[in-house]
């Protein structure tokens, strides 16, 4: 990390980044490489998962990076960030910063579904104002799914629906929680461009320049490849600029998740894998899921295969082999809209 990077910070404070981003946009992706080319800079992770399963820090517990060990890896599973500030966040800050080795920077991965801006409000309450400071919110895109109209009303369906039920509330839970991520960020990086033609990363771009108020410089990655140096030492001190982030929720006390439901599917061994990645394909078209992501157990290997699907478009790859006395078994974070069909999803993976 140079000096130049990290000087403008205020005095005495740690600087945090909050990174946020859609469910699968390629947040875990991004802190992976960041580690990956951390430059021996002491970093801290906070990461908070919607389903309570932990992939995402299972995930980067397995790097091994030196300059950041596994108890610097804090797990807020099973809850927003943005629901449960007061009561989970601020007590693991609080941890961090009690350690006789202070980390240099914070980075926090916030859960797919969490809103950024309660976060950063956080930091406006004196007890951490006077000690860390937001560096910079990061906005990772799925510019695929963008260019897919993912986070889009669908116009046709909505007058349908409409037609049939006037009152309707024409807000996409999708979309709102999307633009509420853009509205929040210092940096967005529209991310997958490897799936995207230039005309697609053209009209995403415009598409976000129109969907934000200020101007907010856009960088285009593939699986978060971006120099870090990029990414930290923004000092953008996001908590007093909390007036130029503005929410679908501005003035709501608090939101709930009640768009979006998830559970988690538990199988056997895998006696063919690419067979069943065929099957959850097929379901996640059918029943319109948006994430599925967890480890399963293949059938006569050591090692553990790691299943990542955003929408239909699945990865599978083995990650570490499994311990002496670990739990084995096929356990699966599925999340979709609310109403997700649990029964006929599990029936048609078993
Ligand atoms: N093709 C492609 N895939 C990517 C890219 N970046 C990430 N992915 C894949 O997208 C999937 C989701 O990536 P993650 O980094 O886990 O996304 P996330 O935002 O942390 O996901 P959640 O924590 O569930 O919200 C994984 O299978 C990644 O390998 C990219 O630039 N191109």
């Amino acid at each position: 990390m140079s000096q130049s990077s990290v000087s403008s910070l205020p005095p005495g404070k740690i600087p945090v980044t909050i990174i946020t981003g859609f469910l699968g946009a390629g947040k875990t992706t991004l802190i992976r490489h960041i580690l990956d080319n951390a430059q021996g800079r002491r970093l801290a992770l906070i990461i908070n998962e919607f389903g309570d399963l932990g992939i995402d820090a299972e995930i980067l517990k397995g790097c091994g990076i030196e300059t950041c060990p596994e108890e610097n890896i804090v797990e807020l599973a099973n809850g927003c960030l943005c629901c449960t500030v007061a009561d989970d966040f601020v007590p693991a800050i609080e941890a961090l910063l009690g350690r006789d080795t202070k980390p240099e920077h914070i980075i926090i991965e916030t859960s797919g579904l969490a809103l950024p801006k309660p976060l950063v409000k956080a930091f406006d309450w004196p007890g951490l104002r006077t000690r860390l400071t937001v560096d910079g919110v990061i906005a990772v895109i799925d510019g695929a799914a963008v260019a897919d109209g993912r986070f889009a009303d669908d116009p046709l369906k909505l007058a349908e629906q409409r037609a049939a039920d006037p009152s309707l509330d024409h807000d996409n839970p999708l979309e709102e929680v999307y633009e509420d991520q853009l509205l929040c960020a210092d940096l967005i990086l529209l991310n997958k461009i490897d799936l995207m033609t230039d005309a697609e990363q053209a009209a995403v771009t415009g598409a976000i320049t129109q969907t934000i108020p200020r101007a907010v410089k856009i960088l285009c990655t593939q699986e978060g490849r971006i120099d870090p140096r990029l990414l930290l030492g923004l000092a953008a001190a996001a908590e007093d600029d909390l007036a130029a982030r503005p929410s679908h929720h501005d003035g709501e006390e608090g939101h709930d998740h009640d768009d979006f439901d998830s559970f988690i599917l538990t199988l056997p061994a895998l006696a063919d894998p690419t067979a069943f990645i065929g099957r959850l394909i097929t379901v996640a078209e059918a029943f319109d899921i948006i994430r599925i992501k967890g480890f399963a157990e293949v059938a006569g290997k050591p090692m553990r295969l790691l299943v990542q699907g955003v929408g239909t478009r699945f990865q599978q790859r083995f990650d570490r082999a499994w311990r002496p006395g670990e739990p084995r078994g096929t356990r699966l974070v599925v999340i979709g809209q609310k109403g997700l069909d649990q029964t006929a999803i599990a029936a048609a993976l078993r």
